[in-house]
């Protein structure tokens, strides 16, 4: 997609100003309907819209609320170039970029952030949950660039940052130092203080379970994990102690279990068991389906490819589940575009998501399913009157087929303000 800028179309008025959608299929509504805003949220949906109020035509087109991006890596994304491409495992993936980090600079990571924060932008994303290392290797520099990234596109999309150790915590006291300065400064500067972790590359991975919460307890933080650790048990899984945890420090709703590459080899009762405790424990699930790597074995051929946790029993329950990008084009995957519309259409694919309810469903985990996995209640997201007027129109008349089609992006509000202008395409057929 080529990305462009041109002024923004003048806005009808300050803040507080009502201004309306015309002509928008919005989910859960008959036909088209008009969606009325001021103050930058939604006053209401379907009632007709004041006449003479300035806005937008939909067309007839759908309308959905922003997309919610819950798991990107911004610090080390568009680095493919600088890869080998040898091993083709998880632990490969983390040596490259251990390799890679040391020479990061602030000014490098911020301007590859915003380039990705960009094509996000175009692609109906309004609000992102980053995902970025701290530790000896790289210090603050990836921090520092990716808040300054944020600082640059805030009038488009919301970021908050989870810290978090990729490369081990609990031999590491400068990295639990990094991380506890991050957090004291996330909350100091009025931030959300978010704080990861990545058990399976901790020579004690129940001690880095041990350690985030101890910090979400510091810190008043929520909690966003990566759990690939997989010994072929429920139990080698974690996911277990993570709820425990969570019901522990009373944080359900504020935990986010991400990746889950290895539950999928769980036997079906098993994960069942798994994801219901999730369900339960208000631990939100992340699956992030684009990645080419194994966890182990890539040159045997024999080894396990990573998986894809499928969500189907999280949204039978109506819980707090999503979809996410992960990594756009680095050493864990030479893919990506920052489309979330992309994502949910390749999630459907790989989890043999076929009815228009199914792949409807797949629209949600990018949307309002997903801003609940980072906290957001379930009655102000997506249209309803309440939610943020952030809206994205798809060149789709459903949801279903906005995922089966990968439909693209008419237009984005931010705030009831205008964003993003889709490009129209123009056919010539031969008169
Ligand atoms: O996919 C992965 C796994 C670990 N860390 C990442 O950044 N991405």
């Amino acid at each position: 997609m080529t990305i462009s800028t041109s002024p923004r179309p003048p806005d009808p008025a300050g803040d507080g100003a009502v201004t309306v959608v015309r002509r928008a299929r919005v989910p859960g509504h008959d036909g088209a309907v008009d969606i009325v805003m001021s103050g930058g949220r939604i006053r209401s949906v379907g009632a007709p819209a004041p006449a003479g109020a300035p806005g937008t035509d939909a067309g007839d087109r759908l309308v959905v609320g922003g997309l919610v991006d819950a798991h990107l890596h911004l610090d080390k994304a568009l680095t493919a170039d600088r890869c080998s491409w040898s091993g083709g495992t998880v632990d490969d993936a983390m040596a490259e970029t251990a390799a890679m980090k040391a020479d990061f600079t602030v000014d490098d990571v911020a301007a590859r952030a915003g380039a990705v924060l960009a094509s996000c932008v175009a692609h109906g994303t309004t609000r992102v949950r980053t995902h970025v290392e701290l530790d000896p290797i790289v210090g603050r520099r990836g921090l520092e660039g990716v808040l300054a990234a944020a600082a640059d596109w805030a009038w488009a999309v919301d970021v908050e940052v989870c810290v978090f150790a990729q490369d081990g915590l609990t031999g590491s006291p400068e990295t639990a130092r990094l991380l506890d300065e991050a957090l004291g400064g996330a909350r100091a500067a009025g931030r959300r203080a978010v704080v990861g972790g990545a058990p399976y590359a901790d020579d004690d991975p129940a001690g880095q379970l041990d350690r985030v919460f101890g910090l979400a307890a510091d810190h008043d933080a929520d909690v966003d994990l990566h759990l690939d650790l997989f010994d072929g048990t429920a139990e080698g899984a974690l996911i277990g102690t993570v709820c425990d945890l969570t019901e522990r420090a009373g944080l359900g709703g504020r935990v986010a279990a991400g990746h889950g590459t290895a539950w999928s080899f769980l036997e079906p009762e098993q994960r069942a068991a798994v994801l219901d405790r999730c369900a339960g424990t208000g631990v939100g699930v992340v699956s992030l389906p684009s990645t080419d790597l194994f966890l182990t074995g890539r040159e045997t051929g024999a080894g396990a490819p990573r998986g894809v946790v499928v969500l189907d029993r999280l949204v039978e329950r109506d819980a707090a589940a999503a979809v996410a990008t992960n990594n756009v084009r680095n050493a864990f995957t030479p893919y990506g575009d920052g489309s979330l519309v992309r994502m949910a259409n390749l999630y459907a694919n790989l989890t043999h998501q076929a009815s228009p309810e199914q792949l409807a469903a797949c629209l949600d985990l990018v949307g309002p399913r997903a801003a609940r996995v980072l906290g957001t209640p379930a009655a102000a997201t997506g249209v309803v009157a309440g939610a943020p007027s952030d809206l994205v129109c798809l060149d789709a008349p459903d949801p279903g087929t906005a995922v089966a089609a990968v439909a693209p992006v008419r237009w984005v509000l931010k705030g009831g303000r205008r964003t993003v202008t889709g490009a129209a395409v123009e056919l010539h057929p031969p008169v």
